[in-house]
């Protein structure tokens, strides 16, 4: 099924006050207008470096489950290209950091930090069915996608320092990495039993939610 009239799409217009909150969040917003204070990019490049190690092990997981548990083998390879682009994510901080002054060894996760690589872990069990972690995993991409997406539109004023980190999520590949996700999570959901839908469901309201409380806690807000 393409992206359209699936359970994400109805989810989506559930919760779309949330789901903005995370994809048009002011810090988000700021990068766009171009006043955003150097100083949460700054904090924010360090906890996502973080982050994103923990997400790793996480991918892994998913594509663990997709290899037992989905019936189309190009689940596999969609997320096997995400694991990729991860791959260089890691050595984009790592050469990115050094520009800002930040010492990525130097990092202590701070409490959202925490609490959301403590919830990726809670969905590596293998308990966790794969449709709730297909889920999980195509909105944590998704609200990057977008997000920084709005921020490389034409009427944007992003500052030409942060050009960069918003094109590494914002592009049009991996905005069809992203679909391609969606579409996965929705094949999943449509044929799912209705206590799998909900805890899928749950998955997204609390990855919005930390999502939120990330970019918070960049803002140095929490
Ligand atoms: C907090 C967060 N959420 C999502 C992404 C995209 N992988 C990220 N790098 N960091």
């Amino acid at each position: 099924m393409e992206v359209g009239g699936g359970v994400i799409e109805t989810w989506l217009r559930k919760h779309r006050l949330l789901y903005t909150g995370a994809t048009e969040h002011p810090l988000i917003l700021s990068i766009r207008d171009g006043t955003i204070d150097f100083s949460s990019f700054k904090r924010w490049l360090g906890q996502d470096y973080i982050f994103v190690r923990a997400f790793v092990p996480f991918s892994a997981s998913v594509l663990l489950k997709a290899c037992k548990e989905s019936d189309n083998s190009s689940d596999m390879e969609v997320i096997l290209g995400g694991m990729a682009s991860l791959n260089d994510e890691i050595a984009w901080f790592k050469k990115e950091a050094p520009k800002w002054g930040v010492e990525l060894s130097t990092i202590v996760p701070q409490k959202v930090n925490q609490d959301y690589c403590r919830f990726l872990e809670s969905l590596m069990s293998p308990e966790v069915e794969y449709t709730v972690a297909i889920t999980a995993f195509w909105v944590i991409e998704a609200v990057y996608q977008e997000g920084f997406a709005l921020c490389l539109k034409d009427d944007s004023k992003t500052p030409p320092e942060l050009k960069e980190a918003c094109q590494r999520w914002g592009n049009d590949g991996f905005g069809q990495y992203c679909r391609s996700l969606q579409n996965i999570a929705n094949r999943h959901l449509g044929k799912a039993p209705p206590d799998v839908v909900a805890r899928a469901e749950v998955a997204l309201l609390q990855v919005l939610e930390l999502e939120v409380e990330f970019w918070n806690m960049s803002q140095g807000k929490t």
